[in-house]
C-alpha cells in the first residue's frame, strides 16, 4: 500500500519527535512492504516565520486530500505577542480541528507497567489504570465569540444539542467494546452548556442499556482522577476540560511525552473518515533544540494513524510492542529515567521493527 499522508512538524520539539516517528514509519513500512509518501507541509510558528498565515492554504489542501494527518506541535514564547488568529493557535491548530471536522478527539491513560514507579502516585492506585478520555473537539469556549470591549474581554461558550449527541454517541459506541461505563464530567452545577451536556448524555444513555452512566463534576473529577484512576472507563467531556484533563492524566502514564491522540470527523461525502493524530503535547520550549524531547506519544500517534486511516492494524500493533520493548530495555530519554536522545530512541525503535 502507499500509505499517502500529511506531516505537519511544526514548531520547538514538533519536529524533532517528528523526525523520530517518520524513522520510524520508514522501518515499518519497509518491513511491510509498503511505501511512504510524507506530504511535509508548514505550520504555526514555522510557516508564519516563512512569512505565510499559520495555516496556509496548501498545508490546509493536503490535509484534506490525503485525510490522513500527523502533526507536531504549535506555538512557543516566539509567537505569543501575536494577537488572535495571527497565533500559531487560534490561527492554525484550532481552524484545522474546526475545517477538517474532526470533533472527536480520543486519549488513552493505559500506564506501562515499566513505567509504574516513575508516577508520583502509589503503584497500588495506579496498578490497572485504563481509560479512554473522549474529548469533544470543535465546540465550546474554544470556538466561542471571543475579544475585548469597554468592560473587560470575553469568550463566549456554546454547545448544541447535536454537538453533544454525536461526541455522546461515539463515546457510548466505544464504552461497548470496553468495559461498558461511561463517565460524564461537566459542571452543570453553574454552566448552562453543562446542563444541556448532562440532557443530552442521558436521553443518548437510553440507547445503550448495557452501558453505566455516571455524571462528575469537572473539580471533583481532578480529585477522583488521582485518588481512583482504576475506576474510570471512558470519560466523556467538553472541548476545554478534556484538555486540562488529559494532561492531569499524563502525570499517571509517567510523562507528558507518552500519551498520543487520534481526532476524527464523521465519514465526508467521499466516505472518507479525517483523521488528525498527534501528541497530547506541545512544542515544549523549555527542552526544545536539545534532543530530549519523549518521541514515544509522537510514534504512537504514528501508530494509531496507520491503523484508523490506513487499517494497518499488524504494522500498528509492532510499533506498539517496539515501544514497549524499548521502555522495558530502558532506551528512553531523560523525563522517563534514561540518556538517549531523541532521536536515539527512534532509531532504537526502528531498529526493533527492522530486525
Ligand atoms: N497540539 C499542540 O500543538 C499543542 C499542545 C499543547 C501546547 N501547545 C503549545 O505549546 C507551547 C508550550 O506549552 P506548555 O509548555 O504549556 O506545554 P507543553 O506540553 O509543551 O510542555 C509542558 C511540560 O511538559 C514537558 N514535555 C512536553 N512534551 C514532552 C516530551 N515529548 N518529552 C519530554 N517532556 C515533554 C515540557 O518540557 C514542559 O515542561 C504553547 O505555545 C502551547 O500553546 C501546543
Ligand atoms: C495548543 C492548544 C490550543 C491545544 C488545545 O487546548 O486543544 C493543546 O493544549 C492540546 O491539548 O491539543
Ligand atoms: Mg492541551
Amino acid at each position: 500500500m502507499n500509505i499517502n499522508f500529511t506531516y505537519l512538524p511544526g514548531d520547538g520539539i514538533g519536529p524533532e519527535v517528528g523526525a523520530a516517528a517518520l524513522a520510524v514509519l520508514s522501518a515499518v513500512a519497509a518491513q511491510f512492504g509498503h511505501t511512504l509518501e510524507a506530504e511535509d507541509h508548514l505550520i504555526g510558528g514555522a510557516a508564519i516565520d516563512a512569512g505565510e498565515k499559520p495555516l496556509p492554504e496548501v498545508s490546509f489542501g493536503s490535509c484534506h486530500r490525503t485525510g490522513a494527518v500527523l502533526l507536531g506541535a504549535v506555538g512557543g514564547p516566539k509567537w505569543d505577542h501575536l494577537k488572535g488568529a495571527d497565533r500559531p493557535e487560534l490561527g492554525a491548530l484550532l481552524p484545522l480541528r474546526k475545517r477538517l471536522n474532526l470533533y472527536a478527539n480520543i486519549r488513552p491513560c493505559k500506564p506501562y507497567e515499566a513505567l509504574l514507579d516513575r508516577a508520583p502516585l502509589k503503584r497500588d492506585r495506579l496498578e490497572g489504570t485504563d481509560f479512554v478520555v473522549m474529548r469533544e473537539l470543535t465546540g465550546g469556549i474554544y470556538f466561542g465569540k471571543k475579544g475585548r470591549d469597554a468592560d473587560g474581554a470575553f469568550d463566549e461558550c456554546r454547545y448544541s444539542e447535536p454537538e453533544v449527541e454525536r461526541i455522546a454517541v461515539i463515546a457510548f459506541d466505544l464504552a461497548m467494546t470496553r468495559r461498558k461505563k461511561v463517565t460524564s464530567v461537566d459542571k452543570s452545577n453553574v454552566l448552562e452548556t453543562s446542563r444541556l451536556w448532562r440532557e443530552t448524555v442521558e436521553r443518548v444513555a437510553t440507547r445503550y442499556p448495557e452501558v453505566e452512566l455516571e455524571h462528575l463534576l469537572v473539580d471533583a473529577m481532578t480529585m477522583h482522577m488521582l485518588t481512583r484512576p482504576t475506576h474510570f472507563d471512558v470519560i466523556l467531556t467538553e472541548n476545554m476540560f478534556g484538555d486540562i484533563l488529559t494532561d492531569e492524566a499524563s502525570v499517571l502514564c509517567g510523562s507528558m511525552g507518552v500519551i498520543p491522540s487520534a481526532s476524527l470527523s464523521d465519514a465526508r461525502d467521499d466516505g472518507k473518515t479525517v483523521g488528525m493524530y498527534e501528541p497530547i503535547h506541545g512544542s515544549a520550549p523549555d527542552i526544545a533544540g536539545q534532543g530530549k524531547a519523549n518521541p514515544f506519544a509522537m510514534i504512537l500517534s504514528a501508530a494509531w494513524m496507520l491503523r484508523l486511516s490506513f487499517g494497518l492494524d499488524a504494522e500498528a500493533t509492532a510499533i506498539e510492542s517496539a515501544v514497549e520493548a524499548a521502555l522495558v530495555a530502558g532506551d528512553v530519554t531523560g523525563d522517563l529515567g534514561g540518556s538517549l536522545s531523541t532521536s536515539d530512541v527512534g532509531a532504537a525503535i526502528a531498529q526493533r521493527l527492522t530486525a
